[in-house]
């Protein structure tokens, strides 16, 4: 029997790949065809001059490319792959007469939504564009009231809705919105359409394809179609049956070509740090020609700055470890990464428990409301709080001024995850470091997974012995803390699932008797 082959096939595309990291830095004065307008724009940003996939971006929308192809853009944490497809898009928008949804972005989560927003909305009001966010942050009135742009009524004479319906116009031209409440406007709101859609940027492309969220990427392709169903002949099993009504018939005047045949007018823009390689993944995209641009010819690159530390404790002295090496750390920015929602807050709860460390610790993690989510950021931000202690929720896309340090607590159990994570540091050609906390049953793996990012060593960093030793009393005190607070916690999550299992019980009586 033959053997199974090690390495997947790579899609032939991927191959013949455009390597950014052969451009240079561009100063903004010698980027060709940038709108005056943006560059003010840049420069009010503190940017002085493209990285290198944004020049490489560039050449391909704005320069000889032309937008003609799909891209699909892969470079490592903190290259800047956000403002490389923002200022294309931008340009190119500023010259649109009317006012509709030209261009949507989509994230994962809000966070990274806002985060993105705040990217376009830095540069496209110099062009007279407006950027509009969905993500669920207020009501949906308010979202609506902010997206959509009604006409003006005269006052005391109620109207009907639909009377008004073909006069509702988008009032932004940019969209950035998870797939949740993108779903909702597609749904439920009237005036939204994707008809005038050109550009769909999926970013954080590996997580958005990771799951499916009602079906948003197949709903989307459908709704921007070009013409019939030839192009994306399946996309119609999966919609709702809803959905036959707010089918788009586009105009094929706006379509482009490449090489003489027809092409969807829709530019779609796919950006991850750690691009996936499986075909029937990247099948989902439906992409045209699409062209691959990439650092190097490794899949997978950790930041140039960034400098690699594992530290090798018994499992159960992990907290000691973790406690002497934020001391070391003196109250730098840092992120430690735990491998579930559970232990970061037991951890958390743990870390308060060791008295004054003079350093603010808090707990970042998708079990919190978004309100708390939002209020931490912040305060993170403003260095009001040094160490944030989360599981995946921060791994992927956000980008925080001044994170010196990443701690990973746990191992973690793939190289993409590794990679998400400590490219919270050493970004923007910032230098970071990142911290590995290890069992020796671990360190095999470890080298392994870091062999997958051709890194071939990786030093020890380690703690003195005397500084362990001064924390062990503390530690167990903590440790009998922490325990109490947990069994309070259980029998409170205990109390609070009895009394709505039996409101449930009682409401379900209630409809029963209706
Ligand atoms: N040309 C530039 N000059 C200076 N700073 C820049 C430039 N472009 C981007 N930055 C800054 O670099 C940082 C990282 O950018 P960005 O968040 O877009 O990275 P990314 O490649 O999307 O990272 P990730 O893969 O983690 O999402 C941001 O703080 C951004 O403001």
């Amino acid at each position: 029997m033959g053997e199974k082959p090690k390495t997947k096939a790579v899609l032939p595309w991927m191959r013949s790949l455009v390597d950014v990291s052969l451009f240079e830095h561009c100063p903004l004065h010698l980027l060709p065809s940038l709108d005056p307008r943006l560059k003010v724009g840049l420069e009010n940003m503190d940017i002085s001059s493209l990285y290198p996939v944004q020049v490489g971006v560039w050449q391909e929308t704005i320069g000889p490319g032309a937008f003609q192809r799909d891209l699909c853009i892969q470079s490592p944490t903190g290259s800047g792959k956000t403002l490389a497809y923002a200022l294309p898009i931008v340009q190119t928008l500023s010259n649109r007469a009317i006012k509709c949804l030209r261009a949507l972005v989509v994230l994962p989560n809000r966070d990274l939504a806002i985060q993105v927003k705040e990217v376009f909305a830095s540069i496209a009001p110099a062009v007279g564009l407006s950027v509009g966010l969905a993500i669920g942050q207020s009501s949906i009135a308010d979202e609506i009231a902010e997206l959509i742009k009604r006409p003006k009524l005269e006052a005391g004479i109620c109207y009907d809705p639909e009377d008004f319906a073909p006069e509702l116009q988008s009032s932004v031209d940019v969209l950035v919105a998870t797939p949740g409440r993108l779903m909702d406007h597609i749904n439920n709101t009237k005036g939204f359409t994707l008809e005038h859609l050109c550009y769909l940027v999926v970013d954080e492309t590996d997580r958005l394809l990771g799951e499916a969220y009602q079906s948003w990427l197949p709903t989307v392709l459908q709704l921007t179609h070009s013409s019939d169903e030839s192009f994306y002949p399946h996309a119609s099993n999966f919609l709702p049956f809803s959905f036959n009504s707010l089918k788009t018939r586009r105009r094929c005047g706006f379509e482009r070509g490449f090489k003489g045949k027809p092409s969807p007018r829709l530019v779609k823009m796919v950006v991850s740090a750690t691009l996936t390689r499986d075909p029937s993944k990247l099948a989902q995209l439906d992409l045209h020609h699409p062209l691959f641009l990439t650092t190097g010819q490794s899949r997978y690159k950790l930041p140039e700055q960034l400098e690699s530390y594992k530290l090798i404790c018994e499992s159960k002295l992990k907290p000691l470890y973790l406690v002497a090496l934020l001391q070391n750390l003196g109250g730098e920015k840092c992120i430690v990464f735990t491998s579930s929602v559970e232990s970061t807050h037991r951890l958390c709860t743990l870390l308060k428990f060791f008295g004054d460390l003079q350093i603010k610790i808090k707990e970042y993690s998708s079990l919190q409301h978004q309100s708390v989510r939002s209020k931490t950021l912040k305060a993170f931000r403003e260095g009001k709080i040094q160490v944030l202690v989360s599981s995946n929720a921060m791994a992927h896309g956000m980008d925080v001024e001044g994170v010196r340090n990443v701690i990973n607590y746990d191992l973690p159990a793939y190289i993409k995850r590794f990679i998400h994570r400590v490219g919270r540091t050493a970004r923007a050609g910032q230098t970071g470091s990142c911290f590995t906390l290890l069992h020796k049953d671990e360190i095999k793996r470890f080298k392994k997974l870091l062999q997958k990012a051709d890194i071939q060593s990786c030093p020890d960093y380690s703690i003195p012995s005397d500084s362990i030793e001064s924390l062990r009393i503390i530690y167990t005190s903590a440790l009998e803390k922490l325990k109490e607070t947990v069994e309070v916690e259980t029998s409170r999550k205990r109390k609070i699932g009895f009394k709505s299992s039996k409101a449930g019980k009682e409401s379900e009586t209630n409809h029963s008797k209706e």
